[in-house]
């Protein structure tokens, strides 16, 4: 199948600052992607650019198996996706004025407006918004008027800038399970996040961006820190690194390499701290344990683990990972 998006070669600059850098990334189709990355590494701008909004100073994208490479296909392109901006921004009127416009610039004939109106609302639980005056609405409000507007075309591709940010329990719960029902409809969902575990939780692809590049790695157990001879320090433990690695400034462990153990273990795990359990929590059908040692670890266990270890909450317990089951960047 071919996929949603194909972008090679990419670097695309605010002035002189390079804010991504790409040198191959995919998106694949009928899935939902998690965009995930700290503050500042490239997300929203990579979003723009996937809404066909912002253009790179190099390389090229391919939407659907066609190259962009005009304005006039740019604008097009713009039409077949909907965005769901960070501080979405609407215009003077009432919600319902908004989402009239957004069918108007996609020619949409007049008489279907009001049935495409309730519908997308209704679909928000957002019906009691339709005569409210936009400027009226609260952060939360405006967030659901604002998915009602890039919804209301039936987008190939809905595009979400952090939406959960502004959110209470009720609304961040509602969200959750509108992606999760989206994905069932085969469309394509890519949002972004800078909450590591929503993001892995919710998504079928997860795409993770560090300083306005891909990274292969979930960035659970996530470490900044120096390397220096092997000795990786950040500051709060030191972790022992094989091979040939220079100047790496991060690295991370997969939770499902951390091995728990009420006992060190005499072996040639060169990496074990001893540390207290901090939570524990079930997770797409395995156990998450948090554990504080120097650091904060987070293990993937499996039931029978969490059953034989008989771990509670509090309990000392020993982190354990190889050398080589460390990703480097
Ligand atoms: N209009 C702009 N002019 C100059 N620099 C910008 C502009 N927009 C973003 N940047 C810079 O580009 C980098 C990437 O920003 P971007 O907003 O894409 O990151 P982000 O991952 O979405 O961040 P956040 O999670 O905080 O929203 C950052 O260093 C940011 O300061």
């Amino acid at each position: 199948m071919t996929d949603l998006y194909r972008l090679n070669d990419i670097r695309f600059l605010y002035v002189d600052k390079v804010a991504l850098t790409l040198p191959s990334l995919s998106v694949k189709t009928g899935k939902i992607t998690a965009l995930i990355g700290p503050n500042g590494c490239g997300k929203s701008t990579l979003l723009n650019m996937l809404a066909f909004l912002d253009s790179p100073q190099q390389g090229s994208i391919n939407f659907k198996g066609e190259t962009v490479r005009t304005k006039k296909q740019l604008q097009a392109l713009r039409k077949r996706v909907g965005l769901l901006t960070q501080k979405p921004y609407m215009l003077r009127g009432t919600v319902a004025d908004n989402l009239k416009l957004a069918l108007k610039l996609h020619s949409v004939p007049k008489l279907l407006w009001q049935n495409k109106i309730n519908e997308v609302l209704n679909r928000l639980d957002a019906i009691h918004l339709l005569n409210q005056q936009a400027n009226t609405l609260s952060g939360g409000q405006l967030q659901k008027a604002a998915l009602a507007r890039a919804l209301i075309n039936d987008p190939e591709v809905l595009l979400l800038d952090e939406p959960f940010s502004y959110l209470d329990q009720a609304a961040n719960n509602m969200l959750e399970e509108f992606i999760q029902d989206y994905s069932a409809s085969t469309r394509n969902l890519i949002f972004s996040t800078h909450n590591r575990l929503q993001g892995l939780a919710l998504a079928d692809e997860v795409i993770t961006l560090i300083n306005g590049s891909q990274v292969q790695t979930p960035l659970l157990n996530l470490f900044h820190g120096h390397l220096d001879n092997h000795i990786f320090n950040t500051g709060k433990l030191s972790v022992v690194l094989t091979g040939d690695i220079e100047g790496c400034r991060h690295i991370s462990i997969d939770p499902h390499e951390i091995v728990l153990s009420k006992e060190p273990f005499c072996s040639s795990i060169r990496n074990q701290y001893p540390g207290r359990v901090t939570s524990i929590s079930e997770e797409m059908g395995k156990v998450r344990v948090n554990i504080s040692a120097g650091e904060i670890f987070q293990a993937l266990i499996t039931f029978e683990a969490l059953h034989d270890l008989k771990l509670q909450l509090g309990d000392e317990v020993w982190v354990n990972f190889k050398s080589n089951s460390i990703v480097t960047f």
